[in-house]
């Protein structure tokens, strides 16, 4: 077997949105290409430790916080690497290319510099999620409440939304969805369906929101579209990764109105069940946009709330 040589690479990211990105050096291998700063884990070294050390090498910065956040399994011909992604928000000075490699702040929907290490091009897809997920809540509130809260969310920086609403007959729902991908489209926010895949095309929403059942059962994921799932153990987070999903709900952090009878899993269980998965994962159950900084430290992509975003 080839060998695996394990590195930590740091997503580091501005207020604006953009990441910052490195030119790898000559006399490396894929010299010329682009990447996250970063590097290999050295003997003895935790993922942290190494990190820092390459940050600091690298491109002269120390890293404030750095959050454990996806890992990522690739083949290249040569070997298998396994990357250990952190994010980034805070570090003290400013990054320089040390190694007299050049650098760029880039948005990872239009990463202007190319070519882009093979690797990382699901981690772009990953960094265009944005950390805040909104589940409608038409059953609770009724149409003009929550319209009247989709939009002021959407005009607050809301950029993901599920249709959920399981007491609509089919013809309500489609007519539901449309006035919700409507909306969201004015300000370029994305819509996933749950579990309707073909209303999801029909009405040109960017995905769909599988059910559990659904995603144990399904055996592809549907092409073409946003696809993400509801989980709540670590065997449906490794189906959903192994459909290759876009990204994954864990629920429930805490107690909530909807499960009063299932036991809440707290952030460490929740930080221990996602541990090395390839896709983002958002922290759902009574959680509010307040609790982002924690579901961060805990290894989340952001916070999902059926409830808490449309106070
Ligand atoms: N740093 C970094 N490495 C990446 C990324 N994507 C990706 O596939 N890789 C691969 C390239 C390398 O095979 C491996 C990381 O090793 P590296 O060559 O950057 O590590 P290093 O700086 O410690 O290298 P070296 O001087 O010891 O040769 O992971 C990425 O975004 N950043």
């Amino acid at each position: 077997m080839a060998e695996i040589v394990e590195a930590a690479v740091a997503v580091i990211l501005r207020e604006d949105g953009k990441v910052l990105l490195g030119q790898r050096p000559e006399g490396k291998p894929w010299s010329g290409w682009w990447e996250f700063p970063g590097g290999k884990i050295e003997a003895g070294e935790t993922p942290f430790h190494a990190l820092q050390r390459e940050l600091q090498e690298e491109i002269g910065i120390e890293a404030e916080v750095a959050h454990p956040w996806i890992t990522r399994v690739f083949s290249y011909p040569d070997r298998t690497v396994k990357l250990r992604f952190f994010t980034v928000r805070r570090w003290h000075r400013e990054p320089h290319g040390k190694e007299n490699q050049q650098l760029s702040w880039e948005l990872p929907a239009a990463v202007n510099v190319s070519p882009m290490l093979p690797a990382n091009t699901p981690v772009l897809d990953a960094l265009q999620l944005p950390t805040a997920y909104a589940i409608t809540n038409l059953a609770e509130m009724g149409e003009a409440a929550f319209f009247a809260a989709l939009d002021h969310a959407l005009e607050q920086g809301l950029r993901l939304v599920q249709v959920r609403e399981k007491q609509l007959s089919s013809d309500e729902l489609e007519r539901f969805s449309r006035e919700v991908v409507r909306r969201c489209a004015v300000v370029g926010a994305r819509v996933v369906i749950n579990g309707d895949i073909e209303l999801a095309r029909k009405i040109g929403a960017a995905g769909v929101h599988l059910p559990t059942a659904q995603l144990m059962s399904l055996e592809a994921k549907p092409e073409g579209m946003l696809c993400g799932a509801s989980c709540h153990n670590r065997e449906e987070l490794e189906r959903a990764s192994e459909l290759g999903l876009d990204y994954a709900l864990l629920a429930s952090v805490n107690a909530t109105k909807t499960h009063p009878d299932t036991q809440p899993l707290g952030w460490d269980r929740f930080a221990e069940l996602i541990r090395e998965l390839p896709m983002p994962v958002y922290a759902l159950g009574g959680l509010a946009k307040s609790d982002m900084d924690t579901a961060w430290e805990h290894g989340a992509h952001g916070v999902a709330m059926l409830r808490g975003i449309w106070r």
